[in-house]
């Protein structure tokens, strides 16, 4: 299933064997994964299917039951990973009674990152005209924005950005992918969950997950040659599918 080709170098997260449980339900098991540097790389599956919980694993912030996750060549969550990994989750992690340059300007100082970082990750976001009104008074669009600001700064290698577009209009998430495909180019790895199956198509590969196992692990191209489906969305129906039918036969 895994597409890594071996003159990449090595990946920049590296998963095997990896298992959790939340409650009493088995979320991942025997997961196995590998994300190749500077790659922009979509994770996509149904609502509940452990994409959530597979970022947390790669970020280091997930009890684990079983299994290794490396990023970087370290093991996730390492202290030596800190300012070289950025994680955005789906709920915004900034301050409602700072603005979001208060809030960014705080975040560099937490980091060590340069106050410079500040004005570029305010751009880079597109948040120029709101940068000095209170997260508080934003829009959910604005505040994720924000949210994603900070992950920008100190240029961190690694991003895993949970839904980073939902309640982004389509303007936005347009500008926000062509960021995400500039910051891969400058050898950014990033991996970015979405339930939009037509973000899938502006992703270099995809990874479908569905209850916790990985569907698919390719480029879109790829998916649609093997499934003979017109998109994404067909593609990963037709997976489900057979993955049914090899269950019930
Ligand atoms: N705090 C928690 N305690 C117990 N179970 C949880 C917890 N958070 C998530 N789960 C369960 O783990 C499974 C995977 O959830 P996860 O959030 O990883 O899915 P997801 O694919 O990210 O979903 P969504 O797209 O809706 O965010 C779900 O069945 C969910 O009910």
């Amino acid at each position: 299933m895994m597409n890594y080709a071996a003159d990449d170098g090595p990946p920049a997260i590296t998963i095997r064997g990896l298992r959790v449980a939340r409650g009493a339900q088995t979320v991942l098991d025997d997961f196995d994964l590998d994300v190749r540097r500077g790659s922009l790389t979509g994770l996509l599956g149904p609502s509940g299917s452990g994409k959530s919980t597979l970022m947390r694993a790669i970020v280091g912030v997930q009890r684990t039951a079983g299994g290794t996750v490396e990023v970087l060549g370290r093991p996730a969550g390492d202290r030596e990973l800190r300012d070289r990994v950025g994680y955005v989750t789906q709920a915004p992690s900034v301050y409602a009674d700072l603005t979001a340059r208060q809030n960014l300007r705080y975040y560099a100082r937490v980091l060590g990152a340069p106050i410079s970082d500040v004005d570029r990750a305010i751009e880079q976001v597109d948040l120029e005209s709101h940068a000095d009104h209170l997260v508080g008074r934003m829009s959910g669009g604005q505040r994720s924005r924000v949210s994603l600001a900070t992950a920008l700064l100190g240029e961190p290698e690694v991003l895993v950005l949970d839904e980073p577009t939902v309640g982004l209009d389509p303007v936005l998430r347009v500008q926000l992918w062509e960021l995400f495909h500039r910051l891969a180019a400058d050898g950014v790895t990033l991996l970015v969950s979405s339930h939009v199956m037509d973000e899938a198509e502006r992703c270099e590969r995809l990874v479908l997950l569905r209850d916790g196992a990985l569907l698919a692990d390719d480029t879109l191209p790829a998916l649609l040659a093997r499934t003979g489906a017109a998109d994404a969305e067909g593609a990963f129906l037709e997976l489900i599918e057979k993955a049914d039918s090899e269950v019930s036969s």
